[in-house]
């Protein structure tokens, strides 16, 4: 791990950490949104060590792939692994995945389970792919438009260039929330941000679908 990219995940692990406090300050419970693949690792041990009342924070996921906690592709196992640890095993952790085989089959659960959290989300973490997409808004995906816009929380979502399927939550849903922030790094995903921020278009690149929030990117080389 370069110095750089360590800085990055700590720096945004205070930012973050301030977004959940101030809302914890007028609410009983705030609820954090992270993102899955290899880039969150170290801004979770990073936000693990952040004091904070995590007794009163829930913590869900912007996207799942349908496996097993067991498997090591599952995100759920790498919030439990590098996030849920000492003071932050306090933290409420809701997964998005069903005992289903399909996340098709599954998604009305998950639904449900997500209707118990306090929304809007205090702050959601996104990440991004070299395609342009983020959580689980595949640019090839057929159910991108319908996870586009959709009033739903989630959408089970199955992507030609992902070998499995995939729980999204909605862009309504991440929109909804009160702090984005987009934590990359790379000189290739430096290319991708620039190149996405040159239009509009999120089926081209989902990652669009956020700019205006507004979308505090952090980025390390
Ligand atoms: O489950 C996932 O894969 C994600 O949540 C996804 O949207 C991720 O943020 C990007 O694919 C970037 O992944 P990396 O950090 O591994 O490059």
């Amino acid at each position: 791990m370069s110095q750089a990219r360590q800085h990055l995940a700590e720096q945004l692990a205070e930012a973050v950490a301030e977004g959940l406090r101030a809302d914890l300050k007028h609410q009983e419970r705030a609820l954090l949104v992270v993102s899955g693949g290899a880039t969150p690792i170290p801004f979770f041990q990073a936000l693990a060590a952040m004091p904070l009342a995590w007794e009163r924070v829930d913590i869900t996921l912007a996207d799942e792939r349908w496996v097993a906690e067991q498997n090591s592709e599952s995100n759920a196992q790498r919030v439990r692994e590098h996030l849920l640890q000492g003071a932050a095993a306090r933290a409420k952790f809701v997964p998005l995945t069903a005992a289903t085989e399909t996340p098709e089959e599954g998604a009305a659960e998950v639904g449900r389970r997500l209707e118990t959290l306090n929304w809007p989300a205090s702050v959601v973490v996104l990440g991004m792919g070299n395609d342009g997409h983020t959580a689980s808004l595949f640019p090839d995906s057929r159910e991108l438009a319908l996870a586009l816009t959709t009033a739903e929380s989630v959408v089970a979502v199955r992507s030609p260039s992902q070998p499995l399927p995939r729980m999204t939550l909605s862009a309504d849903r991440l929109h909804q929330a009160r702090r984005h922030f987009v934590h990359i790094t790379g000189e290739e995903k430096r290319a991708v941000l620039a190149n996405a921020l040159q239009g509009d278009d999120a089926r081209q690149f989902p990652i669009r679908a956020f700019f205006a929030c507004p979308l505090a990117t952090y980025w390390a080389p």
